[in-house]
């Protein structure tokens, strides 16, 4: 008996031994496989990065680091995403510390190789305590690590957003560019063109999610979205929530939870609004009266994607999430340039001129040089400088630097998008860049990469091309007047920080190119009135 005892203390003491010893080679491996970690900015001893990092337009930062070290770089940053979203913060508001490895792609290149060809395990997202799990029950799309549950919201994103799937929002699409123009033509404040680019934006989306069409913002259902979109945000601001350092407070019994209190009241309320919407679609599915949408589409098919009513009506929230703030931004982006660079204004104007008539989708092939505008815009000023971080979800290794499992990865979009080899004088607004180099035909940097990319580009891009278009076929786009009546040439350089940006506001003007126009604009409108 005795011996059997000693047998089994021995066979205890060998595999904890055993155990010991294979998880301190691990982390000696580690620590090893670190050193070969790509360059970035030296790390403090025992601190992180952060105060390398500025609170907003960090990207410019990232792109100083990128000359300095090379496309890939590296640095140490608490779990806590810094994304700049509330420009008061500072960098001591951030309470955490625990080591996270940033890693920032600074080409085209870097980016294609790791999140497009190794996407398999680039695709993650760096987890969200707050405002994916607890907000959004890890609902939204958009905070989803790649797994199963991923893969079938992206494959409803894909089936309502898809090439093909966005023609049928054309139609809706061009009577809604109809009221803009005619909205831009009556505007008399020198701002108010923002208030009627955000109503027009804020209808196509909701006709692409629910096929309905919104009059004006203070629709209660508008309201209730924009709140729900500033909550969201409010919760990602970095440092926030303790849990996000310390995620072994989700232990605590439930009602020892705080830090769930208010965010589990929005959920209820957010999930209210999303149902109601869907259940909307549903009664006009039974009346015959629904128009073509997400949620028509996703309704008919909810078997074959697996989704219950919940995740469907979450889903179909996305689109408002990630192409309103966007899309408005890209519009003002483009009236920033037509402002700034004249010539190309006029150029457009003659390719526009020369079909006769209102342009429309259906002149989309006979204006290569709008088209290549349109990529100019998402060029010029990317809108979104950071894309939306990836995480990885195994240990890699790209051009002998190792890149750990549970990296957050930033595509600086930003320093793609101005790199000097591929956009020589990236500050000229110059869209013939586009025509000249068939190497960028297929161009989708301001997009992101791999199996993330934005499933709403191609509906983003037929919004951009009729308002365009459009804009530049009715209007002399000119710059504004301030409140003593002079003129401002608004700057290039100005933009709001974020996850998402844009031209912080500046007064543009619009004056009627043709007699003819202020009687077209109206006709026009009064057929697309709602
Ligand atoms: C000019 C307009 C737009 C730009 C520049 C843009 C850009 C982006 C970028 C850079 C990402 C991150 C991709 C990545 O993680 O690599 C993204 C994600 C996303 N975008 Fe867009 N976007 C635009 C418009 C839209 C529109 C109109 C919609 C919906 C109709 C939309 C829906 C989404 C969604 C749902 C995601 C999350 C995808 C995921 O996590 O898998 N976006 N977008």
């Amino acid at each position: 008996m005795a011996s059997t005892d000693s047998i089994v203390s021995w066979l205890a003491v060998g595999a904890f031994s055993f155990l010991a010893l294979h998880i301190s080679l691990e982390k000696i491996q580690a620590v090893f496989r670190r050193r070969n970690l790509p360059p970035g900015p030296p790390r403090r001893l025992l601190r992180d990065n952060r105060a390398d990092v500025p609170v907003s337009h960090f990207w410019k930062t990232f792109a100083s680091w990128h000359k300095r070290y090379g496309p890939v770089v590296s640095f140490y940053l608490g779990q806590t995403l810094v994304i700049g979203e509330d420009s008061s913060l500072k960098p001591s508001d951030y309470v955490k510390f625990d080591n996270t490895i940033i890693e920032v792609l600074g080409t085209a290149e870097a980016a294609h190789d790791l999140l497009d060809k190794r996407g398999e395990f680039y695709s993650g997202r760096p987890r969200q305590i707050v405002g994916h799990e607890i907000l959004s029950g890890g609902m939204r799309g958009i905070g989803m690590s790649y797994g199963p549950r991923y893969r079938r919201w992206k494959s409803f994103m894909q089936a309502g957003l898809n090439n093909t799937a966005v023609l049928k929002y054309r139609p809706l699409q061009s009577l809604e560019c109809s009221l803009l123009i005619r909205d831009l033509l009556n505007s008399k404040a020198p701002l108010e063109y923002k208030a009627h680019i955000r109503r027009f934006v804020v209808s196509v989306i909701f006709c692409v999610g629910y096929g309905r069409r919104v009059k004006d913002l203070s629709d209660p259902v508008v309201v209730k979205n924009m709140e729900i979109g500033e909550y969201f945000i409010k919760v990602h601001v970095p440092g926030k929530f303790l849990v996000e350092s310390w995620p072994s407070l989700l232990y605590l019994p439930r009602f020892l939870q705080w830090f769930r209190w208010e965010p589990e009241r929005h959920r209820k309320l957010d999930t209210e609004l999303y149902m109601s919407l869907m259940n909307d679609v549903k009664r006009q599915i039974a009346e015959n009266t629904a128009q073509p949408s997400m949620a028509v589409h996703s309704l008919a098919k909810q078997e074959e994607f697996g989704l219950s009513d919940e995740e469907i009506a979450y889903a179909l929230s996305a689109p408002w999430a990630g192409g309103v703030g966007t899309t408005v931004a890209a519009i003002e982006v483009f009236l920033l340039a037509m402002i700034l660079f004249p010539a190309v204004q006029k150029k457009a104007q003659a390719e526009i001129d020369a079909v006769g008539r209102t342009p429309g989708f259906e002149d989309y092939e006979v204006l290569p040089y709008v088209q290549a505008l349109i990529k100019e815009v998402t060029r010029w000023r990317c809108i979104a400088p950071t894309g939306v971080p990836h995480s990885t979800s195994q240990d890699d290794v790209y051009q002998g630097m190792f890149i750990p499992k549970g990296a957050t990865v930033y595509a600086n979009i930003y320093a793609m998008t101005t790199d000097p080899e591929q956009f020589p004088d990236g500050d000229e607004f110059r869209p013939e860049r586009f025509l000249d180099n068939p190497q960028l035909r297929n161009y989708s940097i301001p997009f992101g990469f791999g199996r993330r990319l934005c499933p709403g580009q191609h509906v983003a891009l037929q919004t951009l091309f009729i308002s365009i278009v459009r804009i530049l076929w009715a209007f002399e786009i000119l710059p504004g007047v301030d409140d003593k009546g002079e003129v401002v040439i608004p700057s290039p350089d100005s933009f709001t920080s974020g996850l998402v940006v844009g031209p912080t506001p500046f007064p543009c003007r619009f004056e009627p190119r043709h007699s003819t126009t202020v009687e077209i604009v109206h006709n026009e409108a009064e057929g697309a009135e709602i």
